[in-house]
């Protein structure tokens, strides 16, 4: 455990957090919540909670920003997201060092974070360049097009442990799109999308165009799905709220676009060199404390090779430095809150009830904050919850297979399916594993995830429809298809 400040970071204050409403920052509402530190358990700040009004007046804001905004042209469009990207870089290590503070990961991710905030405007920038129709075969004084337009205002939902990249990859696209959107983040981490918003307004967005709110979920949620203004709904967020969501958005015949949760396999396969499979999985697993969606979380590890894959990832977990997320060295900073504390040491005694060996961690450390030690079990049993609930923490279960058939079943056991791994000499097994693997995206010999670039999404409860990409704008956009006579009438 460290808990020393190191001094790279620039000793700015926390932001004072306020809604963003018709153009307009709003602090004075009455406190929502409190917006805490996890490394120290420190009070940051307060989080103004939106009341109906202020709902009712961003919806009113956004129908008359979409307005102006789809007829805004692309390149415009196009400008003012590089801009917004520009002045996120120019603040990356405030902005880095807002997210450490709210959320805990170490300084050096807070700001590769903003980086990667930054790659998705630019992407989508240029994507909103390339919104082409068609023109179909017709005759003569005939015309048959077929028009791509902004959907409409959106309503946008964004989760606490990718702060500013989340809101970065959805409404760099909406946006892109030439839709406006009202935007709610987690309550945990409101510093950065406040930061991330005001980059917006300064790089020229007009008024209207994005609004921000905070406060009870299931009021604005309610609130926005229900409203007639919104035509669109999109979360990343846990499968829980996604079904939620799109159950509302189902009741007013709106569209979802959704990011849920994962429980991402990676298969081992006999041949490969295990200990230096471990390396890899070690960084990945760790890296954010776990708490990402597309965290390596089974070890679904051929015999041959399992011994020296468990026994070099669990050799590396043990010396992770583990901290605050400012302190030279520190690689794993904290959970984000005492509940994912609880909910990791009780995912843990249910597998060590069952059977489990615990052979890295296993428990919480420290006095204050929320660390909870990087953790490898072994020979998991399938009935432990962990094998089944996304535990989203420090949290690696190995478990072995004799054969591929077993490591597929095993793999697509679950109702999830986002990110996935695997690793293999052999070219037949890479291409089985490529076509029966149920995921969004499949990582083979290495622990990359896809970037601005490539489609990113789940299957089965991992959720609906992908972001980024070369299609990242579809979601955004309606098709309509105009059969137009140049004759006289
Ligand atoms: N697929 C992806 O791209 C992706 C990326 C990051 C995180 N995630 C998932 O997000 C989850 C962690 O984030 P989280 O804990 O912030 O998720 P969450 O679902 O609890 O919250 C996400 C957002 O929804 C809001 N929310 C919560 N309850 C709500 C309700 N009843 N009505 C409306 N809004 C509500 C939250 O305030 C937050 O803004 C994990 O499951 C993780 O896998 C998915
Ligand atoms: O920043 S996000 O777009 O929400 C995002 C999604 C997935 C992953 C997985 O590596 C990371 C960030």
């Amino acid at each position: 455990m460290n808990q020393s400040s190191s001094t790279d970071a620039p000793q700015v204050a926390y932001p004072r957090i306020a809604l963003f409403v018709d153009g307009e920052w709003i602090h004075d509402r009455p406190a929502f919540c409190e917006v805490r530190n996890p490394s120290d358990d420190t009070v940051l700040g307060s989080v103004p909670g939106a009341i109906p009004a202020d709902l009712e007046r961003a919806l009113q804001s956004a129908a008359r920003g979409f307005a102006l905004w789809r007829d805004t042209p692309a390149p415009e469009r196009a400008r003012v997201l590089l801009c917004a990207a520009e002045l996120l870089r120019a603040r990356r290590d405030e902005i880095g060092r807002t997210i450490t503070l709210e959320q805990g990961k170490p300084y050096a991710d807070g700001k590769t974070e903003v980086e990667r905030a930054c790659g998705f405007l630019e992407w989508e920038a240029a994507q909103a360049l390339r919104v082409y129709g068609s023109v179909l075969p017709s005759e003569p004084r005939m015309q048959r097009l077929v028009f791509k337009q902004p959907i409409g205002p959106v309503a946008a939902f964004t989760p606490w442990n990718v702060p500013i990249s989340s809101p970065g990859r959805k409404l760099g696209a909406a946006l892109a799109a030439g839709c406006s959107v009202i935007l709610k983040p987690s309550e945990f981490t409101p510093g950065a999308a406040c930061a991330f918003v005001q980059c917006l307004q300064e790089a020229g967005l007009p008024a209207g165009v994005v609004n921000l709110v905070f406060g009870d979920p299931v009021l604005i949620s309610t609130t926005l799905i229900a409203s007639p203004v919104i035509r669109m709904v999109t979360l990343t967020g846990s499968v829980q709220v996604g079904k939620q969501l799109s159950k509302l958005a189902g009741e007013a015949m709106k569209p979802v676009l959704m990011e849920l949760g994962g429980h991402a396999p990676v298969l081992v396969c006999a041949g490969v060199d295990g200990a230096h499979v471990a390396q890899q999985a070690a960084a990945a697993k760790m890296r954010m404390a776990g708490q990402i969606c597309a965290s390596p979380t089974r070890f679904i590890v051929h015999r041959s090779v399992y011994d020296s894959f468990v026994s070099e990832l669990s050799r590396i977990a043990r010396e992770l430095r583990v901290g605050d997320g400012f302190a030279a060295g520190v690689q794993v900073g904290p959970l984000m809150n005492a509940r994912r504390v609880a909910a990791i040491e009780g995912l843990v005694q249910d597998a060590q009830a069952r059977g489990a060996r615990v052979v890295a961690g296993g428990q919480r450390i420290g006095q204050r904050g929320c660390f909870f030690a990087p953790t490898v079990l072994a020979d998991v049993p399938l009935d432990a919850m962990a094998m089944s609930e996304e535990p989203f923490g420090p949290l690696a279960l190995c478990v072995a297979f004799d054969t591929l058939d077993e490591a597929l079943a095993l793999a697509n056991s679950l109702p999830l399916g986002l990110q996935a791994y695997a690793f293999t000499n052999s070219l037949e097994d890479a291409e089985r594993i490529g076509r029966e693997l149920e995921c969004g995206a499949l990582s083979i010999n290495h622990m990359g995830a896809p970037g601005a670039d490539a489609p990113f999404g789940g299957v089965k409860d991992s959720g609906l429809g992908r972001e980024s990409g070369p299609g990242s704008l579809e979601a955004f956009l309606v098709t309509k298809t105009v059969l137009q006579k140049t004759t006289q009438v």
